[in-house]
């Protein structure tokens, strides 16, 4: 899938801009400050309904501005349709398959979404429909960080593989949220009784599609590691599912927590405390990780889950790499880029200037951001 045109209004610095990237890939280049995150930062919101960099009501929203807006307009693989060669990143993919469009007015509070002309009820719709993976400087905290990160990780890419996924989920956050409230309110076991039941319902479907999911990305996972990283060894992702599910199945564990989970006034097992975790062949766990390393881990992640999602419908998700040359060392660009390129994916990257690591005779397009606008040159290859 690829991006044909981008426009934001009251973003970070910018009142107005409008892009129209090529399908291959978009160098963004500026000073600091100039806003080159902030065009990324749009397509991101887009495809997660928040940023990398927070939540739209943590400064996202142009200063004095009492809302954003976002319109994507794209075009993804369209089974009727025959795409025609993309290697150099100007061919006549650009007409080829389904045109979409979306659009997210955002206040931080309220949001409208439209999606191909129709409103949305639901923010996870529009972010279904447009599949972007995005490597930037914080992207090293889905290995080192917290388990939120991992399994919204998780729960991403699900929501664009498997159709069945997005309503077991929802059925699970609704199940937890009222079983929440219930134990805060010290409810009787009668009524707890229902949502564990409930709970245990969606909560092993939802279990058995990320263990799926995480078993499908390995391969791929452990090959591109092998490849950035052959100093960290043989790795493989390991699933934790949340509670002893060895020991027993969730409606059980839910019963035997309940006493603590009254105390606690909230749910202490469950797949929303589900995690994942990656075992190095030559480091005893993620604590020993350089800052580097876990970098490469992180975009290891990433791009297994956008070929993961080539494997399934046949095109890549749009790749976002924020401030490429300061996160990866010339040898991880070229390599990375060229990795891209031979993918056919339409890149997104930005930099103070063009990445020292792209690889020469690379044909990229490339847009200056200066104050507060975007404008277009085309790149020559690098020498
Ligand atoms: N809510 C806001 N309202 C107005 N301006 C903002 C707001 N949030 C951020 N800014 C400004 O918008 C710009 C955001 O820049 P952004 O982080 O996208 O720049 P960048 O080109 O990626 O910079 P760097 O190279 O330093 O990472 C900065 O100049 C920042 O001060």
């Amino acid at each position: 899938m690829h991006v044909t045109r981008l426009e934001l209004r009251h973003l970070r610095r910018f009142e107005e801009l409008r892009l129209d990237p090529t399908p291959g890939l978009n160098l963004i280049t500026g000073d600091n400050g100039a806003g080159k995150t902030s065009v990324l930062e749009a397509l991101h919101l887009m495809a997660y309904g928040r940023s990398f960099r927070g939540r739209v009501r943590d400064g996202l929203i142009r200063a004095g501005d009492p809302a954003l807006e976002v319109f994507v307009e794209w075009r993804e693989r369209d089974l009727g349709t025959r795409d025609v060669g993309l290697g150099d990143g100007n061919s006549s993919a650009e007409t080829a398959g389904r045109a979409r469009k979306a659009g997210l007015r955002h206040s931080g509070q309220d949001w409208t979404g439209r999606l191909d002309g129709a409103n949305v009820a639901q923010l996870g719709d529009l972010c279904a429909a447009l599949a972007v993976v995005t490597f930037e400087p914080g992207s090293h905290a889905l290995i080192t960080g917290g388990g939120e990160s991992r399994r919204r990780y998780l729960d991403w890419g699900l929501f664009h593989v498997e159709q069945g996924f997005l309503p077991v989920w929802r059925r699970y956050a609704r199940a937890l949220k009222q079983r929440n409230a219930l134990l805060k309110a010290r409810a009787r076991d009668t009524q707890l009784d229902s949502w564990d039941r409930e709970l245990a319902d969606a909560g092993e479907p939802l279990d058995r599609f990320r263990e799926r999911y995480l078993e499908d990305l390995q391969p791929r996972f452990s090959a591109l590691l092998a490849e950035l990283a052959p100093a960290l060894g043989a790795s493989r992702m390991e699933y934790q599912p949340g509670w002893r599910r060895e020991d027993m199945p969730l409606a059980d564990a839910l019963l035997v927590a309940r006493e603590r989970d009254l105390s606690a006034g909230y749910t202490t097992v469950g797949p929303h405390r589900a995690d994942w975790r990656i075992a190095y062949g030559n480091l005893p766990g993620r604590e020993a990780l350089s800052r580097g390393q876990a970098k490469l881990t992180a975009l290891s992640t990433l791009l297994a889950q956008a070929e993961h999602h080539d494997a399934v419908h046949g095109e890549w998700p749009v790749v976002a790499l924020d401030d490429l040359a300061s996160e990866l060392d010339r040898q991880h660009q070229a390599r990375v880029l060229g990795r891209l390129q031979a993918s056919r994916a339409q890149v997104f990257v930005t930099g103070t200037d063009v990445p020292p690591g792209m690889p020469s005779m690379m044909p990229f397009e490339w847009f200056h951001v200066e104050h507060g606008a975007i404008s277009r040159s085309h790149g020559a290859p690098v020498p």
